[in-house]
C-alpha cells in the first residue's frame, strides 16, 4: 500500500541563482549542496553541530510559508531586530493538497518578543494570556498549547530550550495529539528527549550536506548516552 502524504509542506526546492554572491548562507557547508528535501512524515526534525545551519534554513521555510522572522502566527508583522538571511529568496514551497487551517513559528530565541507582541495585539475580545507573568518554560508550554491546533503547520526552533525535561515529555504529548489531529511539525532540537519522537524523520546538517539518519545515529543520543553510562571517567578526561 502506498502511504498519501498528508503534509501542508511537502518539498522545499532551494534555487541559489537567486541568492546574493555575497551572502553569508552560500558560506554554510551543509547547505551548499542543497537543492531540495522532502518532507514525507508529520515531524521532521532538524539536527547538527551549532552553526550547521539548521536554523537559518527553518527560518527560511517559516518566512517563505508567510510567518514573521521573528516567530508567531502568520498574522504577527513585526520586526524587533532585522537578521533573517535573504535565503528565502531562494525557497520554493511544494503545499500538500489540503492547506493548513492554523499554524505557528515557536523560536525560543526570540519567545520574549512574541509574547511582548501578543500582549500588544490583546484587546476585550482577544485578551492576553499574559505570558511575562509566568516563568519562561511555563509560559513557553502555555503558549504552544494554546496555539497547537489540529490541521496547523508548526514549525519550532528549539523548543527545549525554555523546558525542564519533564516538560518536554508533555510538549512530546502535545505534538502527538496534534498530529493525530493531522497537524505537521519542523522542528530544530538538541534534546534527546524531543528527538524521541516516533515515526520523525531527523535530518541532519553535518559533514556538509543535509541527510537523513536514525534517532540512535545523532549526536545528541549518543552524546547524552554516553555520558550517562560513563560520567565519571568523561569527566575525568575532560578536566585533565
Ligand atoms: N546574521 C548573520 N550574519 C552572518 N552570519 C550568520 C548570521 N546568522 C548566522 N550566521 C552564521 O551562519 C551559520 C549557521 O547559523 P545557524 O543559526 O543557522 O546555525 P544553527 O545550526 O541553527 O546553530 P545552533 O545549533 O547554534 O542554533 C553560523 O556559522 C553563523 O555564524
Amino acid at each position: 500500500m502506498i502511504a498519501i502524504n498528508a503534509n501542508f509542506i511537502q518539498r522545499i526546492t532551494l534555487d541559489w541563482n537567486k541568492i546574493a554572491e555575497d551572502s553569508y548562507t552560500r558560506m554554510i557547508s551543509s547547505l551548499q549542496g542543497l537543492e531540495q528535501l522532502d518532507f514525507k512524515h508529520a515531524v521532521t526534525f532538524f539536527v547538527g553541530e551549532n552553526g550547521s545551519g539548521k536554523s537559518t534554513l527553518l527560518e527560511a521555510i517559516a518566512i517563505r510559508y508567510g510567518f514573521n522572522p521573528e516567530g508567531g502566527s502568520r498574522n504577527y508583522q513585526f520586526s524587533t531586530y532585522d537578521t533573517h538571511s535573504e535565503l528565502f529568496n531562494g525557497i520554493r514551497v511544494a503545499h500538500g493538497v489540503i492547506h493548513a487551517d492554523w499554524g505557528y513559528f515557536l523560536r525560543a530565541e526570540s519567545f520574549y518578543n512574541v509574547v511582548t507582541k501578543e500582549l500588544e495585539y490583546s484587546d476585550l475580545k482577544h485578551p492576553s494570556e499574559k505570558y511575562h507573568e509566568k516563568s519562561h518554560g511555563e509560559s513557553f508550554l502555555a503558549l504552544a498549547q494554546k496555539q497547537f491546533k489540529p490541521n496547523g503547520l508548526y514549525i519550532l526552533d528549539e523548543p527545549e530550550a525554555a523546558l525542564s525535561p519533564q516538560r518536554q515529555l508533555t510538549l512530546l504529548a502535545e505534538i502527538r495529539n496534534c498530529v493525530e489531529a493531522g497537524s505537521q511539525f519542523i522542528i530544530v532540537s538538541h534534546s534527546p528527549i524531543i528527538l524521541g519522537y516516533p515515526d520523525a524523520e531527523i535530518f541532519v546538517f553535518d559533514d556538509g550536506k543535509v541527510h537523513s539518519c536514525l534517532y540512535e545515529e545523532t549526536k545528541s543520543y549518543q552524546i547524552t548516552e554516553m555520558f550517562i553510562k560513563n560520567r565519571e571517567q568523561i569527566l575525568r578526561n575532560l578536566f585533565d
